[in-house]
């Protein structure tokens, strides 16, 4: 690991968050590997600059639990297929970064043998700090949970700096910028201020981890190419919601 890189970095290591919908591109279901290949080139660039990278990525473009209740399916069963359409895309993840030259590893909160290796937070630590990227599956291994309190979850248990929640859009705004256009980005937000307003961009039992373990979260957009580099080297991307003071009001 380059060290002069590392004094670069304002993150020793983070939790990158993907969105399965993310993976989709501009199709409506599945994976495009355009996006991969994307992702993984900018996951690289962590890695080169000395970044310690864990990554959840989710499963909403293959399937979600509670689209399929709304379908008539049992709940449980539903999340169950969610849980295992986030380990397809870690498979696919990790194809994209290996094809770069990256070295990466997949641990799944589920047992499955012979195709990824069950999580071990020491084992998952060493390899971190080998340097490898470690992919965490099948989000916290329970039905009822989403991908984002996997991501906390882990980032919390991993010691991370921060949690990275790329999404589609720029930030957290007041309401969701998809349906009003008019919606305020905030720069700064404390956990509180996300609890009580009620903003939707992340599950609430997520901000309720971090805001109980001092765990940052910044959320920012994937689709802007370098902004993931520019977050690491300290730069103001996206809104940061910590502890402290705000411009919320
Ligand atoms: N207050 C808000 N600020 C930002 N985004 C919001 C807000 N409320 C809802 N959203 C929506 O949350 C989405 C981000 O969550 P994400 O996990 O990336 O998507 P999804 O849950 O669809 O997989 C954004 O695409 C945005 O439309
Ligand atoms: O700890 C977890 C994480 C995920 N899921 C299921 O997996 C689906 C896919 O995850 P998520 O919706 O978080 O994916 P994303 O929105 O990030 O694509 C969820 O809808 C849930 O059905 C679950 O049951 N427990």
């Amino acid at each position: 690991m380059p060290q002069e890189s590392l004094t670069q970095s304002k993150y020793r290591r983070v939790l990158l968050k993907l969105s399965g919908e993310a993976l989709m591109g501009d199709g409506n279901f599945g994976i495009d590997p355009k996006v991969l290949n994307r992702m993984a080139l900018e996951i690289g660039q962590l890695v080169g600059i000395g970044v310690q990278v864990g990554l959840v990525v989710g499963g909403g473009n293959l399937f979600r639990g509670a689209s399929l209740q709304a379908a008539g399916m049992d709940r449980v069963t539903g999340d169950h297929m969610g849980m295992l359409a986030t380990v397809m895309n870690s498979l696919a993840m990790r194809d994209a970064l290996e094809r770069s030259n990256i070295t990466t590893r997949i641990m799944s909160a589920i047992p499955m043998s012979g195709i990824v290796e069950h999580y071990d937070r020491r084992r998952a630590i060493r390899d971190l700090r080998e340097g490898d990227v470690v992919i965490f599956c099948a989000g916290t291994g329970n039905p009822f949970f989403t991908t984002d309190s996997a991501a906390c979850l882990r980032g919390i248990e991993v010691d991370a700096d921060c949690v990275l929640k790329a999404t589609k859009v720029d930030g957290v705004f007041s309401a969701d910028p998809m349906q009003y256009p008019d919606a305020k980005k905030y720069d700064r937000l404390t956990y509180d201020e996300v609890l009580d307003k009620k903003l939707g961009v992340m599950d609430l039992t997520a901000i309720c981890l971090c805001r109980d373990h001092g765990m940052p979260v910044r959320v920012f957009n994937m689709n802007k190419a370098g902004a993931l580099t520019k977050i690491v080297l300290g730069e103001d991307e996206g809104t940061l919601i910590e502890r402290g003071t705000s411009n919320a009001k």
